[in-house]
């Protein structure tokens, strides 16, 4: 157990870290601003990052050393595949993006290696290695989450995005997460590290692609 491992992890990444959770496309968000072909951009890639993402929580959930750990995974699991997947059927009707629409986009690049990235770290076997994607992942959204301004937008495909990210359940599985990485990485320490540098860099890419040329 070392209390401070997942903060060193953050401090180590704090440029990429904080350039993601101030990025344009939160403050466009937050802001209720943000165009919709950029937010339906987003949700179209996002939506594939969920389906990787489960994977992985699949693979935390069948790697994690505890009955208590397993319960925690499998109910935030059950959030995701629920509530969270019925948030982008309703934002995809609402900003018209049509079935069509979803699957014509190919990955973009931080999509695609955002889905590899998780399937290595689900491949590994390692509760360690899907810890570090995890902290990343749920730290990083609710460390913006919690910085948009009040009053949230009006329309709910901007509010809710906000509100999945900030809530006492969501702020809770964060701690969780967070105590488990300073419980289990110092042990596989190297691993942990190479997938939490590489989560934070996808992260901001993948920011970065809801403004990047087509092409
Ligand atoms: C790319 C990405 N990273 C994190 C999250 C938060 N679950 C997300 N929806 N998308």
């Amino acid at each position: 157990m070392d209390p401070a491992f997942n903060e060193r992890l953050r401090a180590e990444h704090a440029a990429a870290w904080t350039r993601a959770v101030e990025h344009r496309f939160v403050r466009e968000l937050c802001s209720g601003r943000i165009a919709d072909a950029h937010m339906a951009r987003y949700l179209v890639q996002d939506h594939r990052f969920i389906d990787a993402f489960v994977t992985l929580l699949g693979a935390a959930i069948a790697s994690a050393d505890s009955f208590a750990a397993r319960l925690r995974l499998g109910r935030f699991a059950g959030m995701v595949c629920s509530e969270e997947n019925d948030y982008f059927l309703r934002a995809f009707e609402a900003l018209g993006v049509d079935e069509a629409a979803r699957a014509a986009p190919p990955d973009a690049a931080p999509t695609a290696g955002f889905k590899a990235l998780m399937r290595e770290a689900a491949a590994t076997r390692s509760y360690a290695a899907a810890l570090a994607v995890l902290n990343v992942a749920e730290g990083l959204y609710l460390d913006w989450a919690q910085r948009a301004p009040r009053p949230l937008p009006a329309g709910f495909v901007h509010a809710e995005w906000i509100t999945l990210h900030d809530n006492p359940f969501f702020e809770d599985f964060v701690a969780f997460l967070r105590r488990e990485l300073d419980r289990v990485g110092p042990a596989e320490e190297a691993l942990a590290r190479d997938f939490f540098a590489r989560a934070v860099a996808l992260e901001l890419a993948f920011f970065d692609a809801v403004y990047a040329e087509a092409g």
